[in-house]
């Protein structure tokens, strides 16, 4: 069994000083200097600079290697469909939103932020979020600090209330039981109709793999790295058990680079949607 143990330490391979052309990509270059109005000669030290301070909150991996610059939400083809719909009043919640990299790129596409709702445990990176995107005093989406598990937060409040989820590096931070639990809870926020849809990406496999102990949300963490066959049986296993049918598509993909660095040749991203029916 893997293990690997997240450090405050620097010295680890899922750290880098500065983000290279993979991580600070021209789309995410295009948004901190169009949408935060950050000159280009100064992106890469805003960047780095929230960075540094976002490790010392919580270091995940994806801190370490600028993944709060990756823009997922647009790599699916049903962005542009995703972007009319909350031009029509729907309402998408990214949940584990993190910095919410994915919610300015929707506004900055014409998304209204009235209907885009961002939910994430730590308050810190939230706030970190607006000091990226230099939005506080503009962006009208609303954000929300609570733990999917707790049933008593604002966020339970809005069970039954949006039309599309997006989780990026979200499931897989619980062990199988926990993403059948946690998944339970993230299709009851969605409004209890056909069509309603949760899609994102995560760390998954070509054969599905339970890590070891390492140390994530609350100190621990038993990641469960989802193949395409076990990703679709867990949500067979979640329709059979709730009563309520779900399409589920998935694709794998090479990981990138920094993902590949600290894992295993088995190791894959998977990409999914999962559509109330
Ligand atoms: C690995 S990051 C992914 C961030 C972002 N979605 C992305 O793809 O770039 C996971 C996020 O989930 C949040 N998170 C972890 N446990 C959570 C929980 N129990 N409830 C809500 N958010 C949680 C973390 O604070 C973190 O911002």
């Amino acid at each position: 069994m893997e293990k690997f143990e997240l450090t405050r330490d620097k010295n680890v391979i899922w750290y880098d000083e500065r983000p290279d052309e993979t991580q600070l990509t021209p789309a995410a270059r295009q948004l901190i200097e169009v949408y935060s109005k950050i000159p280009a000669a100064q992106v890469e030290k805003h960047v780095v600079s929230v960075q540094q301070e976002a490790w010392e909150v919580f270091p995940y991996p994806c801190i370490g290697q600028y993944r709060f610059l990756e823009l997922s939400l647009k790599k699916f083809d049903e962005y542009p469909g995703i972007v009319r719909r909350l031009q029509r009043g729907e309402r998408l919640l990214d949940m584990g939103c993190c910095f919410g990299q994915e919610i300015r790129q929707l506004v900055a596409d014409g998304a209204p932020a009235e209907n885009i709702y961002g939910c994430d445990l730590r308050e810190e990176y939230i706030k970190l979020g607006y000091k990226l995107f230099c939005d506080r005093d503009t962006l009208k989406a609303k954000f929300i600090t609570a733990n999917i598990l707790d049933d008593t937060s604002a966020l339970a409040d809005l069970k039954g209330n949006f039309d599309i989820i997006f989780t990026g590096s979200f499931f897989h931070l619980w062990d199988y039981e926990g993403q059948v639990k946690v998944s339970k809870v993230v299709a009851d926020l969605l409004r209890p109709q056909s069509g309603s849809m949760i899609l994102g990406r995560q760390v998954g496999a070509i054969t599905a793999t339970q890590l070891g102990t390492a140390n994530v949300t609350s100190g621990k963490m038993d990641m469960f790295q989802h193949s395409d066959e076990s990703f679709k049986a867990m949500w067979e296993r979640i329709s059979q058990e709730t009563g309520v049918q779900y399409a589920v598509d998935t694709r794998l993909e090479i990981p990138p680079a920094g993902i590949q660095k600290f894992n295993s040749d088995n190791v894959r991203r998977i990409w999914f949607t999962v559509t109330r029916q």
